[in-house]
């Protein structure tokens, strides 16, 4: 009897975490098309370099708010608004300055378009627009700090911001996070380009060296969503939909695995493109000590997770300097995503990252390491552990 209630409440569990993952999966499309409808703005702007800078000097743009925004309101009308918890980047503080009515009237209209697209995407769209207070409000009800017990959201609304203004790579992420442990991870990558060879290529910065050929728009503009449940043994990855095409579940979706090289002579590895964000001297002194010899992929955001799943790369590694605390939305959802498509994601002392200590990914080793499986993983612990003394991070 008890056996049977026990496996009647796993059962209920999963039907509410696939109701979830559709919605999530939902709303992650329809933050794709906000995200590429404003990224188009931006490049084709001159003059307004299309961000605003927050105290760290990271940059945010009206898209970061617009998806946090929407997705926001999204899950609370799904999910009903009292059982909704979400811990997300962005906060209002800059948005509700005196002197920032145009951005807050920016982002109201952003996002009052991207809700009256709801139902292309099979969603609800508010009765009439929302008003600046609503949207601020569904900003900052994102305000959940995470911990140990219960179920949570976790929502980068643009990861990779950097890229995003570059018109490059950048990812919307979106994972639940139930007593500490990610279940579900969604992971939209507009920009992702058709072929693999083209992550590297970065737009503005390396058309003048790359020897690659540009990518037509609309070759360079494929974009996928990626998408796994926790246990399931799957990663599904689906086209984005579009324009004028209505959401029907589960869009074409198709399976995903980590690529079978676990030669590190063959094997890519990705990392972030900016120095300052993890250090290309030391992953460059570990790729020569275990025998990679091809060139870095330096891609922005949580594509680098996605690559691992498709199979695109072998490895991510990211060390980013002494003092850093990595936050749980840079990583939860692409965590789920490559475990489920068969690969290893730890940190440099082989522990898997942990979740349930709040907004940070506190007691983190050194820095991370995903990979497409236990050779290569065993192999790159094993360089840090020699190169780590000799280096000064
Ligand atoms: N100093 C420092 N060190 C390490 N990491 C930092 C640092 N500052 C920021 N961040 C976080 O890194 C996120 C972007 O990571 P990327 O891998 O995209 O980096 S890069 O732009 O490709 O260099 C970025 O995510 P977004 O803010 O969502 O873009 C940050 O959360
Ligand atoms: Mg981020
Ligand atoms: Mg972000
Ligand atoms: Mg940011």
């Amino acid at each position: 009897m008890e056996e049977q209630s026990h496996l009647l409440s796993h059962e209920t569990e999963r039907f509410s975490q696939d109701k979830e993952l559709e919605v999530g999966v939902r709303a992650v499309q329809m933050a794709c098309a906000l995200c590429q409808r404003v990224q188009e703005g931006l490049i084709s702007k001159t003059g307004n370099n299309g961000f605003q800078s927050k105290d760290d000097n990271s940059p945010v743009t009206i898209a970061d708010w617009s998806v946090q925004a929407t997705v926001s309101w999204v899950l609370s009308k799904a999910c009903g608004s009292r059982n909704v918890s979400i811990v997300a980047e962005e906060d209002v503080q800059t948005l509700s300055k005196t002197g920032a009515a145009g951005l807050l009237e920016a982002v109201v209209k952003t996002v009052n378009e991207s809700l009256a697209d709801a139902p292309r995407f099979g969603l609800k769209a508010p009765e009439i627009p929302l008003g600046s207070s609503e949207v601020l409000e569904a900003i900052s009800r994102c305000n959940s700090n995470g911990g140990p017990t219960g179920r949570f959201w976790a929502l980068d609304p643009v990861d990779g911001t950097l890229g995003f203004v570059r018109g490059d790579q950048y990812a919307i992420a979106l994972a639940l996070i139930e007593d500490g442990e990610v279940v579900l991870g969604v992971l939209g990558c507009p920009n992702y380009p058709m072929r693999k060879e083209w992550l590297g290529y970065h737009h503005r910065y390396h058309r003048i060296v790359s020897k690659l050929t540009p990518p037509t728009s609309e070759s360079w503009d494929k974009g996928c969503v990626i998408y796994a449940r926790r246990g399931s043994g799957k990663a599904w990855m689906q086209p984005l939909l579009h324009v004028n095409k209505k959401f029907m579940w589960p869009n074409s979706a198709r399976p995903v695995q980590v690529s079978s090289i676990d030669n590190p002579s063959l094997a890519t590895f990705c990392e972030p493109v900016e120095k300052a964000n993890s250090s290309h001297s030391f992953t460059a002194g570990l790729a020569h000590s275990m025998g990679l010899r091809k060139q870095p992929l330096r891609v922005y955001s949580m594509v680098k997770y996605a690559a691992i799943a498709r199979g695109d790369a072998e490895i991510f590694m990211k060390f980013a300097r002494a003092g850093y605390k990595e936050k749980i939305w840079d990583h939860a959802a692409g965590v789920a995503i490559i475990q489920e498509a068969g690969g290893v994601v730890t940190d440099a002392r082989g522990r898997p990252l942990d979740f349930s200590k709040g907004i940070y990914l506190e007691g983190l080793d050194r820095g991370i390491i995903a990979s497409s499986g236990p050779t290569l993983h065993d192999k790159i612990i094993k360089a840090v552990d020699s190169s780590w003394d000799s280096s000064s991070l």
